[in-house]
Order: C-alpha cells, then sequence, then structure tokens
C-alpha cells in the first residue's frame, strides 16, 4: 500500500443477495484529506462506510486503516483502532438518558477507560470547541435544538482526538443557515485536529465546504473520483448530470 494512506480500499465487494452494492472500489485517504462520497439514493455509500469501519463483512477485496488489515484484527485490536475514529452519524444519535457532557464524554470512559472527572474535562473543551458554552453540559439533549444537538454529535466524534472521522450526511434535517454552521465546525475542528474525513452528502453547499475530494458512486463504482475544482470542470457525464440535477443523462437513461 502507499506509505501515505490512511484508508485504502482494494477491489471491495458487497452484495445483499442478488443485489450488487459494492462492485469493486479502490480508495486511498491521506491524512488529514477530506474525501466525500456523493451518489444517488440507494447507491451503497452508508454500505461503503460500514464496511470501512468493519460494521458489514465485505465479500471480497481488503480495506487497511492506519495501515491494519481490518480483517485481521482481534477483538481488542478492534477495539482500539476504533478509539482512533470518529462517527458522527445521520440524526446525531445522542443517548437521550445521558446530560450531553456524559454524552460527549461517552467514548472517552466506554472506549478508552478514562475517570469520568477527567473525561468531563475533556467534554467541556469539546463543547467549547464547537462553540457550547458549558451551561449546557448537564441537561438532556431533548432539551437542546437540532441544530445545537448536531454540535453535541461533533464534539462527541470528535472526543477521542480521532485521526480520522465519519460524517453521514451530517446536515441532514436542518435549515442552510443551520447547515452553514456546522460545516463551518466540521472544517474548524477536523482542521484542528490534523484528521481525515470521511463524507457522505447530498447537500452541495455542504460538499462545497468540506471536500478536498469527491467520489461519486454509481451501480457499485466509483465512476469519478477528483477535487471539487475538478468536478466543476469536468465534462463526465455522471458528475454534470448529479452536481447540476439534470433529468437525462447516465442515472436515469441507463
Ligand atoms: N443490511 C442490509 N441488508 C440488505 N440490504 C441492504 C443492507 N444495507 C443496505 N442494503 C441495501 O444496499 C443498498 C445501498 O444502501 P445504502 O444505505 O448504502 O445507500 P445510500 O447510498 O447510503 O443511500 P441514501 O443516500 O438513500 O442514504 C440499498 O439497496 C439497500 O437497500
Amino acid at each position: 500500500m502507499t506509505s501515505n494512506s490512511l484508508i485504502r480500499v482494494e477491489n471491495l465487494k458487497k452484495s445483499f443477495g442478488s443485489k450488487v452494492v459494492l462492485d469493486g472500489i479502490d480508495l486511498d485517504i491521506s491524512p488529514g484529506e477530506s474525501f466525500v462520497v456523493i451518489g444517488g439514493s440507494g447507491s451503497g455509500k452508508s454500505v461503503l462506510i460500514k464496511c470501512i469501519l468493519g460494521l458489514l463483512s465485505p465479500d471480497s477485496g481488503k480495506i487497511y486503516l492506519k495501515g491494519q488489515d481490518i480483517s485481521r484484527l482481534s477483538a481488542s485490536q478492534r477495539q482500539e483502532l476504533l478509539t482512533h475514529i470518529g462517527m458522527l452519524f445521520q440524526g446525531g444519535a445522542l443517548f437521550d438518558s445521558m446530560t450531553v457532557a456524559e454524552n460527549v464524554a461517552f467514548g472517552l470512559v466506554q472506549g478508552g477507560g478514562m475517570k469520568k472527572s477527567q473525561a468531563r474535562k475533556i467534554a467541556l473543551e469539546k463543547l467549547e470547541a464547537v462553540d457550547l458554552s458549558p451551561d449546557v453540559a448537564d441537561i438532556f439533549p431533548a432539551e437542546l435544538s437540532g441544530g445545537m444537538q448536531k454540535r453535541v454529535a461533533l464534539a462527541r466524534a470528535i472526543a477521542t482526538n480521532p485521526d480520522v472521522i465519519f460524517f453521514d450526511e451530517p446536515t441532514t434535517g436542518l435549515d442552510p443557515i443551520v447547515s452553514s454552521t456546522i460545516n463551518d465546525l466540521i472544517v474548524r475542528c477536523v482542521r484542528k485536529l490534523g484528521a481525515s474525513a470521511v463524507t457522505i452528502t447530498h447537500d452541495m453547499n455542504s460538499l462545497r465546504k468540506i471536500a478536498d475530494r469527491v467520489g461519486l458512486l454509481f451501480q457499485g463504482k466509483l465512476v469519478w473520483t477528483g477535487t471539487v475544482a475538478e468536478m466543476d470542470a469536468t465534462d463526465n457525464p455522471y458528475v454534470n448530470q448529479f452536481i447540476h440535477g439534470l433529468p437525462h443523462g447516465p442515472f436515469t437513461d441507463g
């Protein structure tokens, strides 16, 4: 593998029954790089991320995280690797029965075995990093707006200072102004950590703010990858149809 890859995916294939979802994905993501996966609904974006995270087993192919073949890890090695990975999934998925601070500290205490007092101190720092005041630390997620819940979820995703963070549709369900704030925070937090980011989004504004490189998934393959500037300049018919939302093109015309 290239010495510089934080994530390497080689010829990844995954089907459910007769439905081929991923059909030979190759991907390299460098340290500090922000890679955004786009593609139509049901094109396999979440399946790709779940395979990289080890939540789904590929049918074939290889996935390396920080140089380690994830299929060969023991349970304890996998657990250790996961402490270097942050995740912000659709809906935020905060624990309703825990306070904001407990939510943010969760991975530090559970995964990292940190003392609660130390984890709380870090949780407050991470809340500050997403522009939330310590006043929210001891209230419950249900008392917060959707945008503030997203900030808490972001604070939780960065709590362990991960090397890579996965974002699954981080701005879905938020209004454009709140989305813009969340995008700015994502960029700021990811840069500050020097982490890599892998993001799934349908939100082109979000993509333009956060992507260093973009990959377009169609019929199980990454049919195009490039920078945002290359995306705007390309005459690739898949990219053109997708980013301009055109009614005709390879997505719809077969
Ligand atoms: N556990 C599963 N069992 C069976 N089929 C699955 C499973 N997970 C995903 N699929 C199927 O795989 C395909 C890709 O799903 P995936 O969730 O990755 O799409 P997506 O690109 O993330 O879509 P969206 O943009 O709508 O979230 C879909 O047809 C879905 O029904």
